[in-house]
């Protein structure tokens, strides 16, 4: 059950099915780490925010799920599983024909997917599958678009070629997911607030699941329903956005939310914290793992670092509704600092 649901749904409902679980995912480039054991589901019509500083694994992880990862990349799972279909023991072509048809993906530069040489309107009808484009546009306030026949992608805003992107994305085809890797990246932030209104909008009306990958924790604030936080290729901890925002149970999420000087602010990216890069942490990791100590990622970097955190990775841990990878999970922000 998402925080939106639990909010109005009477006690009696039953549970809402996954759409999407993923377990135990680990993604290689050429034998380095990028996704490290990452197990996440994804109900009908929620939206799940996916945050973490650059490098974290984030894009890889939604690669894998659409399954258009490079040459050289190695995937591995125990499982991946699709409105109740393992995906994983599906012929290739049938896992392909699944993906292609009902995970629709937003590009994170709109300008960069549309053929520069072709009018806008005739690429959007290339792809709308047959639906009346001009019903699709009016339904989401673009239908000024038909207007321009022959206006070629450079003649349109960047937030307006994303939103009728995304429209293409939801509503063509009417994927069960959506996964939008920082699509608001290279838009101002008046433009960034109606590509969110949209999405919102698409979710309500279609209800797709939506994975929306960020480094703003403002917009997953606004539009998530819940939360994965990623740390070194490992989901350090998820949970209801509510709960995530009030009760962050990893050191790491804490310090995420520290480094925003205000809760409501718009707009910021996640800098990677002082100290060491991801990079680095992965490679000292790599070395301790060669030495025989394997400890947990961010315990270079950890405030409240224990022994123990340096020799042994800890294994998530369910506490309510949050999954979180630390040793001290247990324990309340006060009782670490005095330990
Ligand atoms: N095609 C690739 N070949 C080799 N290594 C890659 C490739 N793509 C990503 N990586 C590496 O995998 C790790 C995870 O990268 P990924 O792009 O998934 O992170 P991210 O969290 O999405 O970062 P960003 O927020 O900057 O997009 C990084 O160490 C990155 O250098």
């Amino acid at each position: 059950m998402n925080d939106r649901q639990a909010t109005g749904s009477p006690v009696t409902d039953p549970p809402p099915a996954d759409l999407l679980t993923v377990s135990d995912l680990h993604v290689d480039y050429a034998g380095r780490p990028a996704v490290r054991g990452v197990s996440l589901s994804l109900r009908r019509g929620e939206i799940l925010g996916l945050v973490g500083e650059s490098g974290s694994g984030k894009s890889t992880l939604c690669s894998a799920i659409t399954g258009v990862l490079p040459a050289g990349a190695r995937v591995r799972a125990a499982g991946l599983r699709f409105d109740g279909r393992e995906l994983t023991e599906l012929p290739p072509e049938d896992m392909r024909r699944i993906r292609a048809s009902r995970i629709g993906v937003v590009p994170q530069r709109p300008m960069t997917s549309l053929s520069p040489s072709t009018p806008v309107l005739r690429q959007m009808r290339w792809y709308h599958d047959g639906h009346d484009l001009a019903d699709l546009l009016a339904q989401v306030g673009l239908r000024a678009v038909l207007d321009r026949p022959r206006d070629h992608p450079h003649r349109f805003s960047g937030g307006q070629l994303q939103r009728l992107l995304i429209v293409l994305a939801a509503l063509a085809r009417q994927p069960d997911l959506l996964i939008a890797d920082e699509p608001t990246t290279t838009l101002d932030a008046t433009v960034q607030a109606q590509v969110l209104r949209l999405l919102l909008d698409l979710r309500d009306r279609l209800g797709p699941a939506i994975l929306y990958v960020t480094h703003d924790l403002a917009v997953v604030a606004q539009i998530c329903d819940r939360v994965g936080v990623m740390y070194a290729g490992r989901l350090v901890e998820s949970g209801p956005v509510s709960q995530i925002f009030t009760a962050p149970r990893h050191p790491y999420t804490r310090a995420l939310l520290a480094a925003l000087p205000a809760r409501t602010e718009r707009g910021r990216r996640l800098g990677a914290m002082p100290g060491h890069t991801v990079a680095e942490v992965t490679l000292s990791r790599e070395r301790g793992a060669r030495a025989g100590s394997a400890g947990c990622a961010f315990a270079p970097r950890c405030p409240v670092v224990l022994a123990r955190c340096h020799e042994e990775e800890p294994t998530p841990i369910t506490m309510g509704t949050d999954v979180v990878r630390c040793h001290r999970a247990g324990e309340t922000p006060e009782a670490e600092e005095d330990a």
